[in-house]
């Protein structure tokens, strides 16, 4: 491979971004792919993917490369260095790169290696935390799969088409997809690409959503007429899911504390030809009091740590504080005591995360059941990334005694 001065550039510059400025991974990608209209897609696959490969391995390469954050400029080339070093890249002969040999950065490597927080890259609470929670074993699995890139999943929009023409629709735009065993309503792409830029997205036939993140809505046991609050609905990813099991009938009432993420989640409904679903911001308890005892079913889809989607976001190693998890505990117990009252008797909730510790997903029930016995336990489903090749995640069904 080839190395390209200006897409170099544009690696360079984000990682210092995020690295040094605390700008998300995914924010930086989104400004360095718009930095070069003529860049094609091969180009943009290197910008994207490296941005995403050094930031996941920080702590690897800067260990080999003996620099440390905040990086100046020589400090960045030489982690550059050492991803190119490590794919087997030849090192450019330009000034910015110093003759670095690369039998030392491999014998390096090899040595670190040896060590799981440096072989995997992550800071040392995280790991200690992971033994602690998991286990030796399934936190090696979990943490060496967490470092896998995710492979892209879409959900198809029921309310719009169905798998085979959805795939067929791809397949015109020369995007072969497969269907996934236990995931009805998933097809994964055979190759990356850009699906934003099809047809098929733009009239709303499917949403970019991992195979674990759809068993979320699916777990609810929703039916078309019922009245279904989604209480920390974000962009929607769940809404959208639960209006299509819906059908588009019955009541789906979206919150959330930010009003900014419900107004994307409404431009993806009217892209996905979601008619039943109502917005309300979380700007006081009041909200939350009207629909006491009113709905058939509740999803809490909980503010976490998000250590089940560092495949997606490898970012979020670097920048989640042991502080914001032992405050993101309270607030998960916090909103499963309020929000759980707005189901109805002999109606369902279930409590999700995005995170595989059990300290954020099955503790947090057991602690709610035990002050709360008018609800419950029906079942739960622990997704670890290492078992099941998608993220990881935690789901768990409860009922409201009649
Ligand atoms: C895991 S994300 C939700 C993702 C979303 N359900 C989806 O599928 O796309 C958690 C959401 O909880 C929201 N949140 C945080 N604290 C909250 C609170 N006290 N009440 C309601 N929502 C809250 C966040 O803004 C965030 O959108």
């Amino acid at each position: 491979m080839r190395l390209h001065r200006n897409l170099t550039f544009a690696v360079i510059d984000s990682i210092r971004d995020i690295f040094n400025e605390g700008v998300y991974a995914d924010k930086a990608v989104e400004k360095a792919l718009r930095r070069d209209k003529r860049w094609g897609s091969r180009d943009r696959k290197f910008v994207a993917e490296t941005i995403y490969e050094i930031v996941r391995w920080q702590r690897l390469y800067a260990e080999i490369a003996e620099v440390n954050a905040p990086y100046s400029r020589p400090n960045l080339w030489r982690l550059f260095s050492v991803w190119c070093v490590l794919k087997g890249i030849p090192l450019p002969d330009w000034n910015q790169i110093e003759p670095t040999p690369s039998r030392r950065i491999k014998g390096r490597f090899d040595e670190l290696s040896k060590i799981r927080k440096f072989r995997e890259s992550v800071p040392d609470w995280i790991d200690e935390l992971g033994v602690e929670e998991l286990g030796e074993e399934k936190w090696t699995k979990e943490l060496a799969m967490l470092n896998k890139q995710a492979e892209v999943i879409l959900r198809v929009n029921t309310l719009k088409t169905n798998k085979k023409d959805l795939q067929n629709k791809l397949k015109e735009e020369n995007i072969d997809t497969v269907t996934l065993p236990d995931h009805p309503d998933a097809i994964k792409l055979v190759e990356r690409a850009n699906v934003f830029k099809t047809e098929a997205f733009k009239n709303g036939w499917f949403e970019v959503q991992d195979a674990s993140s759809q068993l979320v809505a699916a777990y609810l046991d929703v039916k078309p007429g019922m009245k279904v609050v989604d209480t920390c609905a974000g962009a929607g990813g769940k809404t959208l899911h639960l209006a299509s099991l819906m059908e588009n009938k019955g009541q789906l009432i979206a919150m959330d504390i930010y009003e900014s993420k419900l107004k994307k989640l409404k431009v993806r409904a009217r892209r996905g030809g979601v008619h039943n679903v109502d917005t309300r911001v979380i700007d006081s308890t009041k909200p939350i009091k009207k629909l006491i005892g009113k709905a058939d079913r509740v999803l809490i889809d909980a503010p976490c740590s998000g250590l089940g989607v560092l495949r997606r976001n490898p970012d979020s190693k670097w920048k989640l504080q042991p502080e914001f998890l032992d405050n993101i505990r309270k607030v998960q117990q916090e909103i499963l005591v309020s929000y759980s009252r707005m189901v109805k008797p002999g109606g369902k909730l279930v409590y999700a995360t995005c995170s595989v510790l059990p300290s954020e997903n099955q503790n947090q029930v057991k602690a709610f059941l035990a002050s709360n016995e008018d609800f419950t336990f029906i079942s739960d489903k622990k997704v670890l990334s290492s078992q099941s090749g998608y993220d990881g995640f935690y789901m768990a069904l409860l009922e409201r005694k009649k």
